[in-house]
């Protein structure tokens, strides 16, 4: 289980979460929306321990959230920089020899699932391409937690779908828990049991999926928007 406790995330000036507390179950596929600055990869980096808060507590399964954290969270970055010099077999080598839960014929499979070319050095691959070595390099690691941030970044919406899909083929549940910021929220709704909503680094809800269909009779698009527009008439 994951725990924010009044967490607060300051950048010098700009305070990008804001006395945050929220509990998120294990055994689930959550997902982290809301506009661009609201803070979700903040929010990621914080339960990865990247991050230090600034004030408040991270806890994963009741420990305190530090680097060490990362023998159990596999992090899928929204980085650039990704070992561009190495071709993806070369990565997965490196991947394995760097994680006990790593699992490379996973790796393999999963990387001819996504049509990648396992001889091909990473800095020639196209940025959808690299986006699906990051997917498969993150998911072949068998953590009981996994963090995607913006994992779709790159991916065309004809592809979209299927690698999707690829990523609830290749998770296993209920060991490991999946928490995904993402903007292409419509696509990703499928796949999702609850959602956290971020904005201005509060969190403004944290729903079950069934519940904004079901009660608030929405798709989770529709919902965040109605949800911001009552905020932003609070605001003024
Ligand atoms: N290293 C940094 N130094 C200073 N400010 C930062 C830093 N990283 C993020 N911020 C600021 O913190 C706020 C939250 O940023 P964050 O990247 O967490 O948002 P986000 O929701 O992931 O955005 P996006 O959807 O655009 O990726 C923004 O105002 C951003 O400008």
């Amino acid at each position: 289980m994951i725990q924010l406790t009044n967490v607060t995330k300051r950048y010098l000036a700009t305070k990008a979460i804001r006395q945050c507390t929220l509990s998120m179950d294990s055994g689930k596929v959550i997902g982290i929306i809301g506009e661009n600055g609201s803070g979700k990869t903040t929010l990621l980096k914080l339960l990865s321990g990247l991050l230090k808060p600034s004030k408040g507590i991270v806890e994963i399964d009741n420990v305190v959230v530090d680097r060490r954290i990362a023998n159990k969270l596999a992090f899928l970055t929204d980085s650039e920089y990704f070992f561009p010099y190495l071709s993806v077999m070369e990565l997965i080598e490196f991947y394995n020899s760097q994680f006990d839960d790593f699992d490379k014929e996973k790796a393999v499979e999963m990387a001819k699932f996504m049509n990648l070319n396992v001889e091909q050095k990473i800095k020639y691959l196209s940025k959808g391409n690299k986006s699906r070595v990051k997917i498969v390099v993150t998911l072949s690691r068998n953590a009981p937690y996994v963090v995607l941030d913006e994992p779709f970044s790159g991916l065309d919406p004809m592809v979209r779908k299927a690698i999707i899909n690829g990523i609830i083929k290749f998770i296993n549940m209920p060991e490991q828990t999946l928490i995904i910021t993402t903007h292409e929220i419509k696509e990703v709704e499928p796949i999702l049991d609850e959602v956290v909503v971020l904005r201005k680094g509060k969190i403004i809800a944290h729903e079950t999926v069934d519940n904004v269909r079901e009660v608030n009779k929405m798709d989770v698009v529709d919902w965040m928007e109605q949800l911001y527009s009552k905020e932003n008439m609070s605001v003024s």
